[in-house]
């Protein structure tokens, strides 16, 4: 206890004085606290959780990666599931029928994970071990990754997938989800189709899988129960064929078109100024459906 008090106020100093990294790195380790030089510019430790495994620098400005122009309509939908629920099956078929860009957290991490650089390695090393990175760091990545692709409908693929990743979202991002797709599938099931699906991936052996349900199970199902409470959640069973389950998909999708037609037919007429004033001039005599 008191090491890592001693650890902690030499850590504390240390960012204070601009002290170099190896040395914070080892004072990290050696405490229960991460250090991020955050999207502000703030130097910052923080109390490190579960699933935040011993330290990552996340090291970026807003400036560097850039936001969305204020007012342009940009629509979100997260896709969570457990690991091999279907996640990335379900996204290609949505991209092809509804015109979104499927942006998938795990990949955008392999890719992380391939640069020769000590953050690259910190991603591999978490990914091998089936833990979660930072949050700010995917957060930056997927808010990169958004903004280059130049479209305004995203699918998140694998992401909120714990508390800290939605409270890092909202503080960075901030827009709210339309809605969020939660594929539900037995353990049995997905370890299954882990097992079987061959990518290459260097986490599809059993252990990091066994260790990736904990994380689903401890981390995921938290934020599926929160979304659940705020209506958002549209949940679909995830065990039924692909096709089969993006015919329930697609029916969330169709529905979800229909609902931003509607909105934004209203907000055209509410911006011509002949139809309110013909509006309110058939509202005093009576006269319904008269502009339809
Ligand atoms: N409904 C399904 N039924 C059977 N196999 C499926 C289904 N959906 C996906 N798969 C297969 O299971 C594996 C995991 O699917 P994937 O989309 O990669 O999952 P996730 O992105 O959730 O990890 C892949 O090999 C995929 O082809
Ligand atoms: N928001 C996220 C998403 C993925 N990760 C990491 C941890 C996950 O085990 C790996 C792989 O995620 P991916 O979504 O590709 O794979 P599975 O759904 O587990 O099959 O990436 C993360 O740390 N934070």
């Amino acid at each position: 206890m008191r090491s890592r008090y001693h650890h902690s106020s030499l850590l504390a100093a240390a960012l204070s004085h601009n002290i170099k990294h190896t040395f914070i790195h080892y004072l990290c380790l050696q405490s229960d606290l991460i250090y991020t030089n955050s999207h502000n510019g703030e130097k910052n430790s923080h109390r490190r959780t579960e699933n935040i495994p011993n330290l990552l620098i996340v090291n970026w400005t807003q400036n560097e990666v850039g936001s969305f122009p204020p007012g342009k309509k940009i629509t979100i939908v997260f896709v969570i599931g457990g690991p091999g629920s279907g996640k990335g099956t379900q996204c290609s078929m949505i991209v092809k029928h509804f015109g979104f860009t499927h942006l998938s957290a795990g990949d955008l991490l392999r890719e992380e994970a391939k640069s020769d650089t000590e953050q690259g390695m910190m991603v591999k090393n978490l990914m091998h071990e089936g833990k979660l990175v930072p949050s700010e760091l995917i957060v930056k990545l997927l808010l990169k990754a958004m903004l280059q692709s130049g479209n305004d409908k995203f699918l998140v693929d694998g992401f909120p997938r714990n508390e800290e990743n939605r409270q890092a979202y909202d503080k960075i991002i901030g827009i709210e989800p339309e809605l969020v797709l939660f594929i539900d599938c037995s353990k049995e099931e997905m370890e299954r189709r882990i097992l079987n699906r061959n990518q290459g991936r260097d986490d599809d052996n059993i252990d990091t899988v066994r260790r990736r349900f904990e994380v689903f199970q401890e981390s995921t199902l938290p934020v599926v129960q929160h979304y659940e409470k705020t209506g958002k959640l549209r949940r679909v069973d995830g065990a039924k064929s692909a096709d089969a389950v993006f015919e329930d998909v697609k029916a969330i999708f169709v529905q979800l078109n229909t609902q931003a037609n509607q909105v934004s037919s209203v907000s055209r007429a509410q911006s011509n100024p002949f139809k309110r004033f013909l509006d309110l001039f058939c509202g005093c005599f009576g006269t319904q459906e008269a502009t339809n």
